[in-house]
This record gives C-alpha cells, sequence and structure tokens, in this order.
C-alpha cells in the first residue's frame, strides 16, 4: 500500500513565463517576493507608496524597467485587472484581507503574507543553481527552520548540479530533434535512453558535456539503442570522454 500522509500542500513548478503579476507592498517581504518572481520571467505590477520602499525593491524597479511598473501610491481595486497572480505584502491587516476577499470573487490565486489561513499556497525557503529549483517548505508551522534546513541541503548540494542539469536540457532536446513525436514506442525508448544516459555518467561528467560529445553520444549511442541491438553499449562514454 502507498503510504500517503494527508494535510500537506501541493509542491509544484509553476510556469509563469508571459503572465501577470501584481505586488502590493513594498518593503523586506515584498523584496523577497519581488526576486522570486523575477526569477520566472512573469511581468509584475508592484503597488506601494515610495517613501517605505526597501532598498532591494528600489534596486530591482531600476533593474528591470521593462518587467516591473511601478506605482507610487496605495493599493486600488483596478490594480486587479489583468493579475493572474496577486501577492500581498503589507503591514494593514484589513485591506490584505479585503485584497483577498477580491481575489476569490476573481478566482485570481492570491498570498496574503500576514495571514497564512488565507493564501490559495505559501512561500518556502529556495536554492536555485541554473534549472535546478529546491523548495524547502513547512507548510507554514516554521519558516525560519526551513531557512535554516535549506542552508544545510545548499551546503551538501553536488557544485556542478545546475550546469550537468542545464546539458541533459540541451541533450534531450537534440534527441527530440532526432527523433521527434510523442507517446507510443519513441516515447518510452528516448524516456529509456536519457535515463539510462542519466544513470550512467555522473553530474560532474553530465556538468563536462560539450556539443562536441552531445552530438557524437547521440550519432553512436541513441543510433545504436535505436537499432534495439545493444542498450546498454549505447550510453558508454570513454571514447567520448577523450
Ligand atoms: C520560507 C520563506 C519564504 C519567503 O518568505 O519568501 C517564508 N518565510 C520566510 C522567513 C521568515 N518568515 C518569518 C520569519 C521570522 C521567524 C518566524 O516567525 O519563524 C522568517 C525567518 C527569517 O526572516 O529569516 C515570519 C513569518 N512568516 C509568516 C508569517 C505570518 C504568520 O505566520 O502569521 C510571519 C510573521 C509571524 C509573526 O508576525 O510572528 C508566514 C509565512 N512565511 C512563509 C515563508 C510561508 C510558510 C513557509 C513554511 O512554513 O515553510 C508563510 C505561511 C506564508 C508565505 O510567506 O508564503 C522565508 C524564508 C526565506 C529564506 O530564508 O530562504
Ligand atoms: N510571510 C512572511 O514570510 C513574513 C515575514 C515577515 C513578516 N510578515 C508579515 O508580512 C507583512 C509585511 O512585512 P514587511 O516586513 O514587508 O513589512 P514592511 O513594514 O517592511 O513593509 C510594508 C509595506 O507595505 C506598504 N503598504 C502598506 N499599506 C499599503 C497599501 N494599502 N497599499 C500599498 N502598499 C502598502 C508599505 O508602504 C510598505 O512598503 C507584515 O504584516 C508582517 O507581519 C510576513
Amino acid at each position: 500500500m502507498t503510504s500517503i500522509q494527508p494535510g500537506g500542500s501541493l509542491i509544484i513548478a509553476w510556469q509563469l513565463k508571459y503572465k501577470h503579476v501584481l505586488v502590493v507592498g513594498g518593503g523586506d517581504v515584498a523584496a523577497g517576493r519581488l526576486q522570486s518572481v523575477l526569477a520566472t520571467d512573469a511581468t509584475v505590477s508592484l503597488i506601494a507608496p515610495r517613501d517605505r520602499l526597501h532598498p532591494t525593491v528600489v534596486a530591482l524597479i531600476k533593474q528591470f524597467p521593462q518587467r516591473v511598473s511601478y506605482r507610487d501610491r496605495a493599493f486600488k481595486d483596478a490594480d486587479l485587472d489583468d493579475a493572474s497572480l496577486v501577492l500581498t505584502c503589507i503591514d494593514d491587516i484589513d485591506t490584505s484581507r479585503r485584497i483577498v476577499e477580491l481575489c476569490r470573487a476573481r478566482r485570481v490565486p492570491v498570498n496574503a503574507a500576514d495571514i497564512p489561513n488565507l493564501c490559495d499556497f505559501y512561500f518556502g525557503s529556495q536554492i536555485r543553481q541554473g534549472p535546478l529549483q529546491i523548495m524547502i517548505s513547512t507548510n507554514g508551522n516554521g519558516p525560519k527552520l526551513a531557512n535554516i534546513i535549506r542552508r544545510r541541503i545548499e551546503a551538501t548540494l553536488p557544485p556542478h548540479a545546475g550546469k550537468a542539469i542545464e546539458n541533459v536540457g540541451l541533450l534531450r532536446a537534440k534527441l527530440r530533434q532526432r527523433a521527434p513525436g510523442t507517446g507510443g514506442e519513441l516515447s518510452k525508448a528516448r524516456m529509456s535512453w536519457m535515463s539510462q544516459v542519466c544513470e550512467s555518467w555522473s553530474l560532474d561528467e553530465l556538468a563536462l558535456m560539450d556539443e562536441r560529445i552531445m552530438e557524437r553520444l547521440l550519432a553512436d549511442g541513441w543510433e545504436l539503442a535505436a537499432d534495439k541491438k545493444r542498450v546498454e553499449a549505447s550510453t558508454t562514454k570513454p571514447q567520448l570522454m577523450a
């Protein structure tokens, strides 16, 4: 029987490219939210009076003029009009609660930094290394502990994991070019070959892979596997690393 512990939350990697996010507030918490959202390639509106902006917020508004539009004022209902996602980080719980209600009516997901029980989702402590993204969540129980556990995980991470993942992404894209299509036997063969490459190469080796090695691995390896001759031999590397 599968052991499922209810009471958790769904951990997902939300795709926000080309979406618009509304951040209300410009203090300490908003500075973190802005960094998290900018890492997704979304565009942002940030609404907060200028006199209490955090220096990081000021710097990010300057650094991303195309992606962050800033309004020097308090929140207005119309700010919600084009938002796919709303983050309130203000020190005014009544306004925060009201924004949550407006979002509910519009079915827009919302996080209110000061009212966990009204949030549709929580943030977590994050590690980002290229495309590697790790989020540590205590599901609202102990944010400081999430931060402490994150630092421990960071200290044990293989140094080139991000680069290895980036290269595997490139290799997968090249493989799909060579063997396009979705589903069926081809899809299974592609998945099995990619899994074997990942199992038989170390993270350091994957991180060192360049275009030339990728092309040779695909030419010698994938073509062999596709012939269904010697699948195991198809992911070997010594001659490729030479
Ligand atoms: C992970 C992180 C991400 C981020 O914020 O980006 C994050 N909080 C972080 C830090 C942090 N937050 C607080 C402290 C002070 C120590 C302490 O109170 O423990 C510290 C420590 C510090 O600053 O070092 C205070 C605090 N936090 C919340 C409230 C409201 C409340 O509980 O009522 C209050 C005020 C309580 C009060 O007034 O007493 C609520 C939430 N904070 C969450 C996330 C969500 C649950 C995440 C989870 O459980 O895993 C949740 C529910 C909602 C949300 O924010 O989405 C970030 C780590 C960043 C990093 O270091 O990497
Ligand atoms: N979720 C978390 O991780 C976390 C962590 C610490 C604090 N908090 C809570 O989150 C809230 C924000 O914390 P902070 O440290 O960023 O506070 P802060 O005092 O640094 O910033 C508050 C910001 O909200 C702005 N603001 C207030 N009313 C506004 C309105 N109507 N429209 C637009 N902007 C408005 C202020 O101008 C200021 O920029 C607090 O209630 C705090 O208790 C949450």
